[in-house]
């Protein structure tokens, strides 16, 4: 049985990294049990306040960041956070040597009806600043020294990648450790499964349009084969899903808020989730290019989101192209 902290020590990261990527693993199982408690600990419903991007923050929403920023900023090995829940960077120590970016809890709608939610991290050494500033969470994707999420469902599983392919590891809740479950994930190049939010056809864009139409035509359309389609309406049990059997997952631009260019953050949903996919071996794409190239301008910033198996991901960039 191969436990977390031992598997990485084994592999090339630096110790310090080893050490924040533990300390998450402690925040998680702290949230994962308040979670698992469900109305029992009296986490559910609505903080009744908003977050920075006017959504209802639930109460774990809210639980869950405070437990990550407590946590973190203990360490010392944090120079600063930056979270879906919290306006602006928080500042951590000065000798940390790391920026973390989260999504305390994501697909927090499905918390009240006992279904599955995650929380994605996204990890950059911190440049040699002498005060940490947004400006230094600015970085690429292609940066990240590590990113991966927890998911919260039947078991409690954290999927990560430190930059040497993608291992998933399952809470042995017997020991209360992380072990080692799957060592190598890949994505495989072709699929018949993809995953979007089917309601919000008739706002998307042409290339959108016409590529999930071929996809529903299925063995008498142009793809020639029936598609399966899947929507947890968590980013991370949905890529999670992709990470074990393949697929497509895409939440495109539409034209309900135009000025918003897609639903998804950069920093703490696509860019983690970006790093994971093409980790293992699968391809993420915004509509300029790869996520992962994308150059942040800001920490709260929303980009169009495809990405899961290889080939599946550029027939639907090709789309976009003509
Ligand atoms: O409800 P919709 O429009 O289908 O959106 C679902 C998407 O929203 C999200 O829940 C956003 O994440 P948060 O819950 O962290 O705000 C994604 O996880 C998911 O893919
Ligand atoms: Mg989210
Ligand atoms: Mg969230």
């Amino acid at each position: 049985m191969q436990r977390l902290s031992s598997q990485l020590q084994q592999s090339n990261t630096p110790p310090e990294l080893v050490s924040l990527i533990d300390l998450i693993a402690v925040a998680c199982k702290d949230i994962a049990h308040r979670l698992q408690q469900g109305a029992m600990s009296g986490v559910l419903g609505s903080a009744g306040e908003e977050n920075v991007q006017g959504e209802t923050q639930k109460k774990l929403d809210v639980i869950s960041n405070d437990l990550l920023k407590d946590y973190l900023l203990a360490s010392g090995t944090v120079r600063g956070l930056a979270s879906e829940e919290e306006e602006g960077i928080v500042a951590g120590s000065d000798k940390g040597g790391y920026l973390v970016a989260f999504d305390p809890l994501d697909g927090s709608s499905n918390i009240d009806i006992n279904s599955m939610v995650g929380t994605i991290f996204s990890i950059f050494k911190a440049p040699a600043t002498d005060a940490v500033s947004e400006q230094d969470f600015l970085q690429p994707g292609r940066n990240q020294a590590a990113a991966g999420y927890v998911l919260y469902g039947p078991s409690v599983m954290l999927v990560l990648s430190t930059g040497e392919g993608v291992q998933m590891y399952t809470l042995d809740q017997r020991i209360g450790e992380f072990v080692l479950t799957v060592e190598k994930v890949a994505i495989a190049k072709d699929t018949k499964e993809f995953a979007i939010n089917m309601s919000n056809q008739r706002f998307w864009a042409e290339p959108m349009q016409r590529y999930i139409g071929d996809l529903l035509a299925g063995s008498d359309g142009p793809r020639e084969k029936n598609f399966n389609m899947r929507w947890v309406a968590a980013m991370v049990a949905d890529v999670h899903r992709i990470l074990c059997r393949g697929g497509l997952f895409t939440y495109p631009w539409d034209n309900r808020e135009p000025n918003k260019p897609g639903k998804l953050r950069l920093m703490y949903e696509a860019n983690p989730m970006g790093m994971l996919v093409e980790q293992a071996g699968g391809l993420a794409y915004t509509d300029t290019g790869p996520i992962l190239d994308v150059q942040p301008e800001q920490i709260h910033q929303r980009v169009p989101v495809i990405l899961g198996a290889a080939n599946e991901v550029a027939t639907c960039v090709a789309y976009h192209a003509k």
